[in-house]
């Protein structure tokens, strides 16, 4: 089994006047309404997860429910209140003022949403910045500055200005300023949220050609469920600093751990998420017919064949051995989550 790239157990960040005494008070493990009542701010709630290498672990949440200050606790921006981060297996909480920067400076990144370029330097000035703080010579800065320019789309604009940009070119110069260090592990806080929606679908299909490249291990946050869908591996929901649930999207809506949850993922497209094997029936082992349907298929890509057949269609995993059958009114009562009528 791998290490995770990156791991936190019972990570805690409480705003207010001793969050430490408190915790203490509370045997590490305060109720909410104890917070509440003794006037704390639950940003970060007892949080434990595993980011494995290459794995796109995204973080939703309504506005205030403590993803960005997890995200800033995980690179110890922020201080935990209490808690473990391990990164590569190393204690994060015991690193010194000096190994944070030096991990920070060579094996992170990180984009925000608001680009954050240096206005008065181009593309390639920007996007070398970090390796000139590092102190790397200006000619192997600028050579790795215009692969990663290259990487990302821009190049033949290393002289412009970050105003002679559009939106989501300024966002490339972002990212390629973050990946210039050639970090492991990439922290991404609401990247394309400043993006109008036909830029920010690019932007996503960018990331995800570059991600088939780079293999990085990433932490991204998003408020917005079609983008999770998309980027993600597995999507935490956060509540009031606590995770609700850790799973993948499919595992979300079809088992969603509690109400909130289930509220949450409520509005999801489910035929362009939920696979053949969320909605089928199992079958006795026999030959399966020649148009049978696959039981890794999304629903969406099937929907003619199930939707038209007067019998239940065939499903078969990946060999070709039949799993199961799938009728038409399975297949709706899974899209509009009706009881089955079965
Ligand atoms: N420095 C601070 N002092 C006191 N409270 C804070 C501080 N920083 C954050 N908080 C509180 O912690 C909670 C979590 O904030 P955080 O910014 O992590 O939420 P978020 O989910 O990232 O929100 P958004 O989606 O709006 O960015 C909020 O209630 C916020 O008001």
């Amino acid at each position: 089994m791998n290490e995770p790239k990156i791991a936190c157990r019972n990570l805690w960040k409480l705003y207010g006047a001793d969050p430490e005494g408190f915790l203490r008070r509370h045997g590490g493990k305060p109720a909410i309404e104890a917070i509440r009542a003794e006037g704390y701010i639950p940003a970060v709630r007892d949080v434990s997860f595993d980011v494995m290498p290459g794995e796109i672990l995204v973080v939703m949440g309504l506005s205030g429910s403590g993803k960005s200050t997890l995200l800033r606790c995980l690179s110890r921006l922020i201080e935990p209140t209490a808690g473990e981060v391990m990164f590569e297996g190393r204690n994060m909480l015991a690193a010194t003022e000096s190994e944070l920067i030096e991990l920070r400076r060579h094996k992170m990144g990180m984009v925000f949403q608001n680009f954050a370029l240096l206005p008065h330097r181009t593309v390639l000035d920007n996007v070398a910045f970090p390796l000139q703080v590092r102190g790397t010579s200006r000619q192997e800065r600028e050579s790795r500055a215009r692969e990663v320019i290259e990487l990302v789309g821009l190049k033949g604009r290393e002289a412009y200005y970050p105003r002679e940009l559009s939106g989501g070119q300024q966002q490339r110069v972002g990212i390629a300023r973050s990946l210039a260090v050639g970090p492991e592990l990439w922290f991404l806080d609401e990247p394309f949220s400043a993006l109008d929606p036909l830029i920010r679908k690019e932007m996503q299909d960018e990331f995800l050609r570059l991600q088939k490249v780079l293999n990085k291990t990433i932490v991204f946050i998003t408020h917005d469920f079609d983008e999770a869908i998309r980027v993600a591996d597995r999507i935490a929901i956060m509540r009031d600093g606590a995770v609700e649930q850790l799973g993948t999207a499919e595992e979300l809506v079809t088992r969603p751990a509690t109400p909130y949850v289930a509220k949450f993922t409520q509005n999801i497209p489910r035929d362009r998420l939920l696979s053949v094997r969320s909605a089928m029936v199992p079958a006795a082992p026999r030959k399966a017919a020649k148009n049978a349907i696959c039981v890794d298929d999304l629903l969406a890509s099937v929907a003619r064949q199930v939707v038209t057949s007067e019998s239940p269609v065939d499903v078969v995993d990946g060999e070709g051995m039949l799993v199961g059958t799938l009728d038409r009114a399975a297949y709706i009562d899974t899209l509009y989550e009706q009881e089955p009528t079965r």
